[in-house]
């Protein structure tokens, strides 16, 4: 698997060209003017396992029940500058620093980082991820690092807050570490929103092979929905 992993880098090194997929979005973003690709659709460095994981959802899209979200390197959404203006004090923000600010999950080159997509059913609470790690997220050799692990299952239960309570915040992450991921291989979060308790989203998920045949993860979490008359610093 690894051998096939890097093999794909090599080919995405050659076919590297900045190319604007669809959903591109065009910004002038401190004065150089940057392309945001829409990062949740396949790119040369996806494996087969993701793709077909990728078509077999959007079926289930055309049939309504499912829907992709896309996914950039940067958030415009009004809730993104909303939540800038009201919760981050400009005092801690270096505007300089700020142009650079990219979303963590989104911020390796293709194929190094994460790897991912993600399909939301509301009427079912629920998210699930495809996921697939690239070289760059190595812990022990040859195994996924538990950090990235974690990110992108925060990531996953986060989003399935969000679609379920807004402008949201992670108070609490506990995973259970079953099995370690393989680097480069594909693996399946399954996020379901358990409960709500006022300001309170409680998301749990598993992270399985494409198989299913393997647990690699469970997890429990607490999101917050933000007070808009409380600061966050
Ligand atoms: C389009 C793009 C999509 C994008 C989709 C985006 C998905 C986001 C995914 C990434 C999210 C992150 O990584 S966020 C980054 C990591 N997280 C953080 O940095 C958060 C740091 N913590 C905080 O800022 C704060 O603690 C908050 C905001 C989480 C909560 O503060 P607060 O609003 O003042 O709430 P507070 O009154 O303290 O608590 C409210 C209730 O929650 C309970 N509570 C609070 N914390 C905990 C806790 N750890 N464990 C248990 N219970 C807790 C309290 O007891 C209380 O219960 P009761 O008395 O009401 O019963």
């Amino acid at each position: 698997m690894l051998r096939s992993c890097a093999a794909r880098l090599r080919t995405l090194g050659a076919s590297r060209g900045g190319a604007r997929g669809p959903g591109a979005a065009r910004r002038s973003f401190a004065s150089e003017e940057v392309v945001d690709k829409d990062c949740a659709l396949p790119n040369p460095s996806w494996s087969k396992d993701l793709r077909l994981l990728f078509d077999q959802f959007m079926k289930k899209c055309e049939e309504g029940s499912w829907k992709r979200l896309p996914s950039y390197k940067r958030s415009s959404t009004q809730n993104f500058k909303d939540f800038r203006t009201h919760y981050v004090d400009p005092k801690l923000l270096k505007e300089e620093q700020m142009s650079e600010a990219q979303l963590f999950t989104r911020s390796f080159e293709d194929g190094l980082g994460f790897e991912y997509v993600m399909f939301c059913n509301d009427a079912e609470k629920r998210v699930v991820c495809f996921f697939q790690g690239g070289p760059r997220l190595q812990g022990v050799p040859g195994f996924t690092h538990g950090g990235a692990i974690a990110s992108i299952i925060d990531a996953t239960v986060g989003t399935c807050a969000f679609r379920a309570g807004g402008v949201v915040m992670t108070a609490n992450l506990n995973i259970n570490y079953k099995r370690p991921i393989p680097l480069c291989s594909v693996v399946v979060i399954d996020g379901q929103l358990d409960r709500v308790e006022g300001r309170k989203f409680f998301v749990s998920c598993s992270v399985r092979s494409v198989s299913e045949e393997t647990l690699y993860s469970e997890a429990t979490s607490l999101f917050i929905a933000l007070d808009p008359n409380k600061k966050l610093t």
